[in-house]
């Protein structure tokens, strides 16, 4: 394994050891939320945790939960505890842009009910700005794609539709996903609350004022950043 894969392996586990027995966790998508939910798992399996009950934010995180043996629910409205997740980009007040791996709807619905969101990375998704490397990945329905797309565009935003082959990307709602470029400067709360109110879009990527901390993983070890005041 590549050190970096051994460095967000460690960060997964770092924030894994958070969860304890009793525990509602929120599980998260990708790369580095896989490692979290392995490492929950074994610990579940090894006697260490009981009473855990994982909510997952994906069919793919949802299986291998379950190849764990790890209880799952659907969503409810109770609090979860805790939720453990990986990132696209994470700013220096922890604010996030997710969902490249195309989970951000069922991550924010479940991640926004989390008393805790811890967010586990490797450095390279660390930026000064958001956008700054990563595209603001927006949910579109799919019936009208075009004409919301047309409206995006109408609000400055370039960008293009999720298309990996021959056809476009489908998130697990059975929706699509525009790949936004933000402009250079931009108020992202602002830009949150003009998409949410833009006809066509489901959910955006900026995750805004949830994470708590996030243990980032860089070549000289694991960093544990807190969200500042
Ligand atoms: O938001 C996400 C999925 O929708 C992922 O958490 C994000 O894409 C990070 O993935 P990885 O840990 O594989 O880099």
């Amino acid at each position: 394994m590549a050190d970096l894969e051994h460095l967000k392996k460690e960060a997964a586990e770092r924030a894994a050891a958070l969860v304890t027995s009793g525990m509602r966790v929120g599980l998260g998508t990708g790369s580095t939320a896989k490692y979290a939910i392995e490492a929950i798992g074994r610990r579940f399996q090894a006697g260490e945790l009981s009473g855990v009950v994982g909510v997952a934010t994906s069919e793919a995180s949802d299986v291998l939960a379950r190849s764990f043996g790890l209880p799952i629910e659907a969503l409810d409205p109770r609090p979860l505890d805790i939720a453990i997740d990986g990132a696209d980009e994470i700013d220096p007040q922890l604010n996030l842009i997710k969902g490249l791996g195309g989970a951000l709807l069922r991550e924010k619905l479940t991640e926004v009910q989390a008393r805790r969101l811890v967010i586990i990375a490797d450095h390279t998704k660390l930026v000064t700005r958001l956008g700054e490397k990563a595209p603001l990945p927006v949910e579109i329905a799919r019936f009208g794609f075009l004409s919301t797309i047309e409206r995006l565009r109408a609000l400055g935003l370039g960008g293009r539709l999720r298309q990996p082959g021959a056809q476009p990307y489908l998130t697990d709602n059975g929706n699509y996903i525009f790949d936004a470029q933000l402009p250079e400067q931009f108020d992202a709360a602002a830009l949150e609350r003009t998409l949410k109110g833009t006809l066509g879009v489901i959910e955006t990527g900026f995750f805004l004022g949830m994470a708590e901390r996030a243990f980032v993983a860089a070549p000289d070890g694991v960093q544990e950043l807190v969200r500042p005041d």
